[in-house]
């Protein structure tokens, strides 16, 4: 069965969203707070360790109720319980979509044409489990015997993004094992990381779906041959392993057949860390914590697909941020984690959000004359406070940002923790608020610099406020963004699931590389060639 296929601007609850914009979007927030007591709380969800606080938007009562027509009127419901029981709704790839079954308990009931891939992933995950518990050990060794020290992924995109961030976002839980990520075919990058190595001691988790990926390829040969220097082939078997749908390819690399750890086509790249693309997250962290991560994400499942949409946090946020998006323009969203512990979790969600809905046609194919993904960006606060906030404060441009934080820290140190949630509250409160001329004046500002003081405010922010960064919660926040990109993906009707829109340039590179060391028969624009003819004299 295929998706609903419905323009969202042709829906009644659209027109009314336009009709309603004209005589909301003049309004300032300060004097929705003024005119109701209880606008915080009607606008907060509260749901197991999260407190998402959504009422600092410029949205009233009226707004969410036709967001939700409009999550009514687009079939949201169907196309959730379609993806869910496992249609192929990736359909411009023939493809099911069900990263979710990867965190369902085993009783539960995912299938793929008619079959229960529940036996397929929990023996997948037993693999994962005993290997991980032999490195961590020290009952698998290297080649000379010796306990493994470092463990090196290897892997690109979806098959780097979501391990780098998790093992850094849980850097608090991890054990001893050092843990590396190599992915830019830069040469520089995989040199350096071999710089820190052992070959005796380090494990090489080699991570594409397709196996063929020209970065990923590139790197792991570069690792081999650096290796075989010092150990010889029959090691490779103790050393490499691999995650990866292309068995085939994964044998011709020399990889031992037990050593692979299979994925499915199922299984979006950008959506796989709960696979055994997680492989360095378990080995980081040890199995258990990879299993609170999982559980975490299935909870987050059972809330998105169960919950009413009005009490729904994946659905709400998406709403929100269509209505940014599509009546008020906004161009991008800011997501700005009150955690350092979160340092990548902006750079990996811009490849779920932007890889996922940068499209601009429709279901149909044709061309879409609505605005679809939004640009996403971010950093951790504080620091983010002392680079860019000034934009966001007084530039000319809305940026709705997604404020995250915990009210408990890991360290238990009081002092740092008061201080960073004071300035999490804060930023939402002064983007609320801004300070009036009055104000400013009130401070004892000359009158010729009161212009430059004065904040306008009304700028929006979302607050999810979680108990605490642990394996669990963080599997929460991870699924709940994923949540949001497929409701928005409904929303805008298009495909979420494939990204077609990388291939070109991947085609091209291997035109010129082939150019470099051949006599060129294509013809470039007159830039290009110029480049290339730069580079081939000088290089
Ligand atoms: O895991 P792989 O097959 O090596 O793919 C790695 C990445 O490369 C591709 O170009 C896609 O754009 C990504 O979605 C994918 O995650």
């Amino acid at each position: 069965m295929a998706l609903p296929n419905i323009n969202p601007t042709e829906t009644k609850s659209w027109k009314k969203l336009q009709e309603h914009f004209e005589t909301i979007s003049g309004v300032h927030m300060k004097s929705l707070f003024a005119e109701d007591e209880d606008r915080a709380s009607k606008f907060t969800i509260t749901w197991d360790d999260f407190y998402v606080d959504y009422s600092k938007n410029r949205i009233t009562e009226e707004t969410v109720k036709y967001l939700l027509e409009l999550a009514d009127e687009v079939k949201l419901k169907e196309a959730i319980n379609s993806q869910f029981s496992g249609e192929t709704i990736n359909q411009t790839e023939g493809r099911s979509v069900l990263h979710m079954a990867l965190r369902a308990p085993e009783s539960a009931d995912f299938k793929v044409d008619g079959v229960n891939v529940m036996p397929e992933i929990f023996d997948v995950k037993k693999k994962i489990e005993k290997f991980t518990n032999e490195v961590v050990n020290g009952h698998r060794t290297g080649y000379t015997g010796k306990r493994f020290t470092d463990i090196v992924n290897i892997g690109i995109g979806g098959s780097d993004l979501g391990p780098a961030m998790v093992v850094d976002a849980l850097q608090y839980y991890k054990n001893h094992l050092t843990t590396h990520f190599v992915s830019n075919v830069d040469g520089d990058h995989v040199n350096e990381v071999i710089k820190k190595l052992n070959p005796e001691t380090t494990l090489f988790v080699i991570v594409s779906k397709t196996f063929t990926t020209q970065e990923t390829l590139s790197n792991a040969n570069t690792i081999k041959s650096w290796f075989l220097k010092s150990a010889d082939e029959a090691a490779i078997a103790e050393h490499f392993v691999a995650v990866s749908t292309n068995i085939a390819n994964v044998k011709a690399f020399g990889i031992d057949e037990n050593n692979i750890f299979p994925m499915w086509d199922w299984v979006g790249g950008r959506f796989s860390l709960w696979s055994a693309v997680g492989l360095s997250i378990s080995l980081s962290v040890g199995y258990n914590n990879f299993e609170n991560l999982l559980k975490g994400a299935h909870k987050m499942d059972e809330h998105f697909k169960n919950e009413d949409f009005s009490n729904n946090i994946p659905v709400v946020l998406a709403l929100i941020s269509v209505w940014y998006n599509n009546f008020f323009k906004a161009e991008s969203e800011a997501v700005i984690p009150y955690s350092q512990y979160l340092n990548q979790f902006a750079t990996y969600l811009q490849q779920g959000i932007m890889e996922s809905n940068g499209k601009s046609v429709d279901r149909n194919g044709n061309p879409i004359d609505y605005q679809t993904g939004t640009i996403i960006w971010g950093e951790p606060g504080t620091n983010a406070q002392h680079a860019f906030f000034q934009l966001i404060h007084q530039g000319t441009k809305l940026i709705p940002a997604d404020f995250i934080g915990f009210t408990k820290s890991l360290h238990n140190n009081k002092d740092h923790q008061d201080k960073l949630i004071s300035n999490f509250l804060a930023q939402t409160e002064a983007l609320l608020n801004g300070k009036t001329k009055e104000d400013v004046l009130a401070e004892g500002t000359a009158d010729s610099l009161v212009p430059f003081k004065v904040f306008e405010g009304n700028k929006p922010t979302n607050t999810v406020f979680i108990n605490k960064l642990s394996p669990e919660s963080l599997g929460k926040l991870i699924a709940m963004y994923e949540h949001k990109i497929f409701v928005q993906g409904i929303i805008w009707n298009i495909f979420s699931y494939d990204q077609f829109g990388v291939e070109l340039g991947k085609q091209l590179a291997n035109k010129i590389l082939h150019e470099f060391n051949n006599s060129a028969d294509s013809v470039h624009d007159s830039s290009t060639q110029n480049l290339l003819n730069y580079y081939r004299g000088i290089s």
